[in-house]
């Protein structure tokens, strides 16, 4: 259906299907259309490759590249043999009974099954030590943050965080960059930022903060790869202020929004905190223009599908240093490192999507924004953000004075509730 819209399939190097295919779907597309097949999650988890650049969050992405991997029946193989997808090399489908049975003539058991159980195993022990990895990256980061919190006790003030959340380009770094007047690194690429950057900013109050930028959501990730930047999310958990950025030109802001609440409650963020978040509705300036460029992966259009695919090539030789940078990355791991990938079984189909919570946890419907309307690029708005941010942190500002030990996020007073909020409009 693809293909005969396109005029040449020569100049097809690979194929993006905008949704999660099971490993079966995977391996027949591959089949068909004599290309390699990259999903919804496969493309995330390249991007995510692509873009994290401390020690923690490659060891993160590596860690959500094997745990998709670890379901699929595909077997990605490089140029040089080392694990990989498009650019650097091809797919090649596999499956272990295929195998089984195309060497013995029979059905199961035999080499392909211990080859499984030998790859199960390496998955295992390469997870396990990613785990431990990414752990000790968390104690140091987290030491960092200790001596940072001690640092400021000794001066005799403490910095509030406040972690600025959002769907996936929807403008976080762009405001925590205006907002800070800092040049983070903003760029139209879905998940530019995958590491937690922390940049202090005074409000009108004369306070200092600590904004700290986080990783974009998305929608209909399966949980494993969410569970995977846990440990960068643990900013998010433990802000004392979520800042909620919402692409207010988004075609489908509703699905935007409530993905976000849906990670926010699957992380642990707690209920106060997200009955508390504010939500800023960025880029403003942008009205009667065209969206020329499609930045979002959840339209279905066949028209985004192509325009996605070209969007892929563009990544191949959009950065080469950076795609050098992942190579050599790929070639310096270990040997035991996942080069070879199968799955356990060729029905995998039951990747666990996010899961609407059961309980009823505060939803987007609940926490209705705007708050406040902004524009990173122009500046509008954020004037009265800052306001906005400081009356927020006003009224905990006793809470957390009190609770400085188990740094711990609190409910507001009651008495707090009377604070009333200035009104914007008559701040300026
Ligand atoms: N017109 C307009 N564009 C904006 C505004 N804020 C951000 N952008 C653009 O939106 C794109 C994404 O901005 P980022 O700040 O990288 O978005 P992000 O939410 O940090 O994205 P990830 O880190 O990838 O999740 C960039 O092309 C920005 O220039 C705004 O206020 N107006
Ligand atoms: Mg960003």
């Amino acid at each position: 259906m693809l293909f005969q819209s396109l005029d040449d399939q020569e100049e097809v190097d690979a194929v993006f299907v905008n949704a999660i295919l099971t490993a079966i779907q995977q391996r027949n597309l591959e089949r068909i259309w004599a290309k390699p097949v990259l999903d919804r999650v496969g493309l995330i988890i390249e991007i995510f490759n692509a873009h994290a650049h401390t020690k923690e969050a490659k060891l993160q992405a590596e860690l959500a590249a094997l745990m998709y991997k670890k379901s699929r029946l595909v077997r990605v193989r490089g140029t040089d043999g080392s694990q990989t997808f498009g650019q650097f090399g091809e797919a090649e489908v596999v499956s272990a009974r295929g195998r089984a049975s195309s060497g013995n003539g029979g059905f199961v058991g035999g080499a392909g099954e211990t080859e499984l159980q030998l790859q199960r195993r390496r998955i295992a022990d390469r997870r396990l030590r990613l785990l431990s990895q990414i752990k000790e990256a968390r104690r140091t980061r987290l030491l960092h943050r200790a001596g940072r919190k001690k640092r400021e006790g000794l001066e005799g003030h403490s910095s509030a965080t406040i972690a600025v959340v959002g769907y996936t380009n929807a403008g976080k770094s762009t405001l925590t960059s205006a907002l800070s007047k800092t040049a983070l690194y903003c760029n139209e690429r879905l998940f530019a930022t995958l590491d937690p950057t922390l940049k202090s900013v005074h409000l009108p109050s004369g306070k200092k903060v600590l904004l700290s930028d986080t990783v974009g959501f998305i929608s209909d990730l399966p949980i494993e790869l969410v569970n995977a930047f846990q440990s960068t999310l643990e900013e998010v958990v433990e802000a004392d202020l979520l800042l909620h950025v919402v692409d207010s030109t988004a075609p489908n802001i509703e699905e935007h929004r409530s993905t976000v609440f849906h990670v926010l409650n699957q992380i642990g963020v707690p209920e106060e905190k997200l009955q508390n978040m504010i939500e800023v509705w960025n880029k403003i300036d942008y009205e009667e223009e065209e969206v020329e460029d499609s930045h979002y992966l959840d339209d279905g259009e066949e028209e985004e599908e192509a325009e996605l695919i070209d969007g892929l090539k563009a990544e191949e030789t959009f950065d080469e240093s950076e795609a050098t940078l992942v190579e050599d990355e790929i070639q310096n791991q270990d040997d035991d490192s996942v080069e070879w990938l199968l799955s356990e079984d060729e029905n995998v189909d039951d990747i666990e999507l996010w899961k609407v919570p059961e309980v009823a946890k505060v939803d987007a419907a609940q926490n209705k924004g705007p708050h406040v309307r902004v524009s990173a690029l122009t500046g509008v708005g954020l004037k009265e953000l800052l306001y906005l941010i400081d009356e927020k942190l006003k009224s905990e500002t006793i809470v957390e004075r009190s609770d400085l030990q188990e740094r711990k996020w609190r409910p507001p007073r009651n008495d707090d509730e009377n604070v009333r909020l200035i009104p914007l409009e008559d701040r300026v």
